[in-house]
């Protein structure tokens, strides 16, 4: 210590509870500050000059006193010397020991010791903000003894801190004393003469996991409720192969051009709002939305609005328009295709408008050229996080990569490996589906039918394989449904 150090007496605290055994086992005094005490006018312990201290003392491995932290009866503190990070009370226990007490101040660490008279205590020497400091300090130290015991107050601060401690110790050191809610700390309960609250909580100190592991007993309740369906998609059949859809997931569509991804997601768009009256988000990457209002609009009416001589009149596109209204939220891009601009604007349209269905359309749009695999893998996955943040449902377009043999254009077989950025695109989604069509087939019901594919099915991998046929009609522009043509028992094709 460069300072001269503050000489005081161990003696009881009667008020506290604490003998002076105690406090002349840890070396916690009483004494006063001399009035010709050499230190700065302006710092702490000048204004304690002449005034009645506690003292605690600080020692190092040797056992040479380091430093004092001082307490006058206003609560100020003044440290002389270095006490850095040490543990107060270090000086009174030897490293590999059974059992360690790590408290949150002395007067709560003298508190154990009077209760449990030879066992090991220490208590952090700076309070609760900076307790994770303390026991990063002094791992070696902790990790010496088979099990390390944190009693902090229970108060926010202290559960803070404690919660800012897990993980610093190794799996299973660490333990945590609660104390009964009546009491904020050890010594209140040792002034109250609570012997047995305060011997029950040690005793009874639950060792710590770390955060995301969870036992049966802590899930069970919840396991036994009966599973709920997801939200229906607007294809009966999709909906039983996949028990809906689910918040907080991803799903991806995947054809070549023109093979109706976006019509896909049009009919579903139109579903959500009319049928399940939901909010939904649509980024539609290459389309105006005036565009897509005009084709959802259109799936209302079974009218091709987009298309200018179909017979339809401006009253019939009001009123379809009219039934959309306050329930789509739009992106008007501009071209612009920059993930983080959609992202932003995905999390501000479900914090504002409470949406949790988004449609994105699509993904390899926001590809940086450069580096498409690298930015897709990175936009996969913050679509994901994000889907899970907000517990909200994101289904996604993407374009496919020319596959050996018969094109996409001409009915070839999707595979998830001709989705671009597959790799991620099969990682992180819960659904993957295919659409397969030959556009140029000379047969009109052919051309018209499309072999809807399910690529991937994370949840309950039965429907993985499967396919059913989905048909247009060319006049309303409508998808038909599988179990309107007649399909009712999927296909699994065994031969892929
Ligand atoms: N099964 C089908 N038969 C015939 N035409 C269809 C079928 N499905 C969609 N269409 C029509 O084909 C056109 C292209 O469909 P859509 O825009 O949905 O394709 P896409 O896969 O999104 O294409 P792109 O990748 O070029 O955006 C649309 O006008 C749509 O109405």
């Amino acid at each position: 210590m460069d300072k001269p150090r503050i000489v005081g007496e161990s003696q009881a605290l009667p008020k506290r509870g604490i003998s002076a055994e105690v406090c002349k086992r840890f070396h916690y005094q009483v004494g006063t500050v001399p009035n010709d005490y050499p230190c700065h006018p302006d710092s702490t312990i000048a204004k304690m000059k002449g005034k009645t201290v506690h003292i605690e003392n600080f020692y190092d491995g040797e056992g040479n006193l380091v430093g004092q932290k001082l307490r006058d009866k206003d609560k100020n503190f003044a440290v002389i010397g270095d006490i850095g990070d040490r543990l107060f009370g270090s000086h009174t226990i030897k490293k590999g020991g059974k059992v360690l007490m790590v408290t949150e101040g002395a007067i709560d660490c003298m508190s154990y010791a009077e209760v449990r008279k030879n066992w090991d205590v220490v208590s952090i020497p700076n309070g609760a903000a900076a307790a994770a400091k303390a026991i990063k300090a002094n791992v070696p130290l902790l990790e010496s003894f088979e099990k390390v015991v944190f009693c902090f107050d229970n108060d926010e601060a202290g559960q803070n801190a404690l919660e800012a401690c897990k993980g610093i110790l190794s799996p299973g050191k660490m333990h945590i004393a609660a104390l009964p809610g009546e009491y904020k700390d050890l010594n209140e309960a040792l002034v109250a003469g609570d012997v047995k609250a305060f011997i029950h909580a040690v005793s009874n100190a639950e060792s710590v996991r770390p955060s995301g592991l969870v036992e049966v007993d802590d899930i069970i309740e919840e396991a036994m409720k009966p599973i709920e369906w997801g939200l229906p998609w607007f294809l009966k059949t999709l909906t039983k192969l996949t028990y809906g859809r689910r918040y907080g997931e991803i799903y991806g569509i995947g054809a070549p051009t023109g093979g109706g991804k976006t019509d896909f997601l049009t009919e579903q768009i139109a579903y959500d709002v009319t049928e399940l009256g939901l909010n939904v988000g649509v980024f539609f990457l290459e389309q105006k939305p005036t565009e897509t209002v005009k084709r959802i609009a259109g799936k209302l009416a079974d009218r091709r609005f987009h298309v200018p001589d179909d017979g339809w009149t401006l009253d019939e596109l009001r009123e379809a328009a009219n039934r959309l209204r306050g329930k789509i939220t739009f992106y008007d891009s501009f071209g612009e295709t920059d993930w983080t601009e959609v992202k932003t604007r995905i999390r501000h349209v479900h914090m504002t408008k409470g949406t949790r269905i988004f449609y994105v359309d699509h993904l390899t749009a926001m590809a940086d050229t450069a580096d498409e695999k690298g930015s897709l893998e990175q936009i996969m996955k913050e679509l994901a996080g994000l889907a899970n943040e907000l517990n909200v449902i994101i289904t996604f377009v993407s374009h496919l990569t020319t596959p050996d043999g018969t094109p996409h254009e001409e009915g070839g077989r999707i595979a998830v490996r001709h989705f671009k950025g597959s790799r991620s695109i099969g990682f992180w989604s819960f659904y993957l589906f295919g659409l397969e069509r030959n556009q140029q087939a000379e047969d009109e019901g052919e051309r018209h039918t499309t072999t809807f594919r399910i690529l991937k099915d994370r949840y309950t991998g039965q429907a993985t394989g499967v396919t059913f046929p989905m048909g247009y009609l060319a006049a309303t522009g409508r998808v038909i449904p599988p179990e309107v043509m007649g399909f009712e028992k999927p296909q699994k094709d065994e031969e892929f």
